[in-house]
């Protein structure tokens, strides 16, 4: 899938938003894709994966467990997972810190996937990394529906995303005024109590 046919998916899903969005990172942005919309579509998040899955089996070879931190990792993670043929565990906040919950466990040796749906600033990714450490297993890479910082977040191990686009960001003491005029919502889990 091109970049394009991969936005076009989240454009017909009506997941393509424009405003002013607080995004995980604190930063702000006049886009927003609203990954949820794509998801609640099981034939839509199968297609997404299944070319994704392509890529990272030419890349990684072998994957024994796919690990992503929720909410927006938890579904690509597990449809990866089936695509890979892979366990699918997810890491959840706990007073802000992600962490490995439910009983998951990786056996030593098992080779782990990081799955994400989106990448901004690369803070969860690298977040889930640093979840992982004290766990057995071998981190060997991280997988992303759309990296929107078209490769330049650093998100701690070697990332293969299906589309790499460019949108902007800000720091929310230095808006555009357009973006300044409006008021501004925060549609991920981050920080919500
Ligand atoms: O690269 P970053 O700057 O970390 O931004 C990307 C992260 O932001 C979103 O998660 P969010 O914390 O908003 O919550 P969600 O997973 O519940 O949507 C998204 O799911 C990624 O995890
Ligand atoms: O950076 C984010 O928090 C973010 C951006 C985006 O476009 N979609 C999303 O779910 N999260
Ligand atoms: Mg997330």
């Amino acid at each position: 899938m091109t970049n394009d046919d991969v936005l076009n998916v989240f454009r017909e899903a009506g997941a393509l938003l424009e405003g002013h969005f607080i995004l995980s990172s604190g930063r702000r942005s006049p886009v927003f894709l609203q990954k949820a919309l794509v998801f609640s579509q099981p034939d839509l998040s199968e297609k997404l994966c299944k070319a994704l899955a392509e890529k990272l089996k030419a890349k990684f070879g072998q994957i024994d467990v796919v690990a992503g931190p929720a909410v927006g990792g938890i579904i690509p993670g597990y449809e990866l997972a089936r695509q890979l043929g892979a366990r699918s565990i997810f890491a959840e906040r706990v007073d802000g810190q992600l962490q490995f919950r439910r009983g998951f466990s990786i056996a030593e040796g098992e080779r782990v996937l990081i799955a994400e749906d989106i990448v901004t600033t690369g803070l969860s990714f690298r977040e889930t990394v640093e979840a992982l450490e004290s766990l057995p297993g071998e981190v060997v890479g991280g997988a992303c529906i759309i990296d929107r910082s078209n490769g330049r977040a650093d998100v701690g191990c070697e990332l293969v995303s299906l589309a790499a686009v460019d949108f902007p960001d800000y720091d929310a003491n230095d808006l555009p005024p357009e973006l300044a005029a409006m008021d501004a919502v925060k549609p991920g889990s981050r920080g919500l109590a």
